[in-house]
């Protein structure tokens, strides 16, 4: 089922519009991961698709059928929050039993359903424990598999991750993951989160400021960004800005001639600021003011007429360095942010 927000409008009251004539399509069994920052309007758009908030002008359509004004309880949505909301005094085979029984399915059917769930998010062995006796990433297997228990038309999943640590986080991942090729329902995933949404989904919308700035895979998000609010949010550590107008001759010579004649700001990742091979070949000279071990990278901090992030260099006493930058890791902005050129190809310059 294809789910779509066409020309969408929402305000909580007179004075805020969180979304202005807002479109979104989540295509037919993909997994989507809605991702953006705190207040950029995720929950929101979770909440129009489950029926729970109505918009005041627009529609919403389930493939070719308007749901705008139909009742949630009508949707056929499965949706799974961050905090489990769990039954606790039900065990998990009744907290799974629960929505079948509503539905009033049959004792024999429900206890197939009930296997076919358990098995599916791996809790075969834990169907007579209570919430209070399982891992929060069980929880949230018990809360996946009471979502699906309805066969719904579309699953939401609203921050699922967020309760858990590190290692709980992945292993919930890979079961959300798996458990949606699986069933092939349609999914949206909302999420603050970066790594996750780019560790799980077909394809990411990238949500800030109310608009949908860009829907694409994460290598899309991160190779080809359509603008500077793009590309800085995606990648850590953050894309680098230098100023156009104070770079070095040497790196401004290597740059494309057109885009850069438009452009502000050079992006610049931090895997492409690298120790040049010799000092005749270096773009520029950098003072080194922090190296510091971030897991499997160093993060060396520089300064020269900007203030640059590299993961390319390893430790180091010297204090100052011949650097150059590697194109592969380039991108141009214009004053109002759109991309110009980037090393991946396209940008609005050729
Ligand atoms: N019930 C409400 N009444 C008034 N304003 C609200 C209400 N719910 C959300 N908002 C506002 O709408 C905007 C979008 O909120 P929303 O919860 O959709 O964002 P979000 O991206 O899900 O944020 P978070 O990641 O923090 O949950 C925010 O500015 C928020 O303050």
């Amino acid at each position: 089922m294809r789910a779509t927000l066409r020309d969408v409008t929402l305000s909580y009251d007179q004075s805020t519009t969180v979304l202005k004539n807002f479109t979104c399509t989540i295509p037919s069994g993909e997994l989507v991961a809605l991702l953006g920052p705190s207040g950029s309007g995720k929950s929101t758009i979770l909440n129009l698709l489950a029926g729970l908030l109505t918009p005041s002008a627009g529609q919403i359509l389930f493939d070719q059928t308007d749901v705008t004004r139909q009742d949630s309880r009508h949707r056929n949505i499965g949706m799974v929050f961050q905090d489990y909301a769990l039954y606790p005094h039900l065990t998990v085979h009744d907290n799974i039993a629960f929505p079948l029984k509503m539905a009033h399915v049959k004792r024999a059917a429900r206890q197939q359903r009930i296997a076919e769930l358990a098995n599916l998010v791996q809790l075969s062995d834990q169907l007579a424990k209570f919430p209070r006796e399982l891992s929060g990433g069980q929880q949230q297997r018990v809360a996946l598999a009471r979502a699906l228990a309805k066969h719904p038309q579309l699953l939401l999943l609203d921050e699922p991750l967020s309760s858990l640590d590190t290692t709980l986080r992945e292993e919930l991942l890979t079961v959300i993951h798996d458990v949606q090729r699986a069933t092939g329902v349609t999914t949206l995933f909302v999420t603050h989160n970066q790594e996750d949404a780019l560790q799980i989904a077909d394809h990411i919308m990238l949500l800030a400021n109310g608009r949908l700035q860009q829907v694409g895979t994460g290598h899309d998000l991160y190779v080809h960004p359509q603008n500077l609010t793009v590309a800085r949010f995606i990648g850590r550590p953050q894309l680098n800005l230098w100023p156009v107008a104070t770079l070095p001759a040497r790196l401004r010579a290597s740059l494309p001639a057109n885009a850069l004649a438009q452009a502000a700001t050079l992006g610049i990742r931090s895997e492409a600021i690298r120790l040049a091979d010799t000092p005749a070949a270096a773009h520029f000279t950098a003072t080194v003011t922090q190296q510091r071990q971030l897991g499997r990278d160093t993060l060396t901090h520089l300064r020269t007429t900007t203030d640059l992030v590299s993961t390319a260099i390893s430790p180091t006493n010297q204090a100052a360095l011949p650097l150059s930058i590697d194109l592969h890791g380039c991108q141009l902005f214009s004053a109002i942010g759109d991309c110009l050129w980037t090393w991946g190809g396209g940008g609005r310059t050729p």
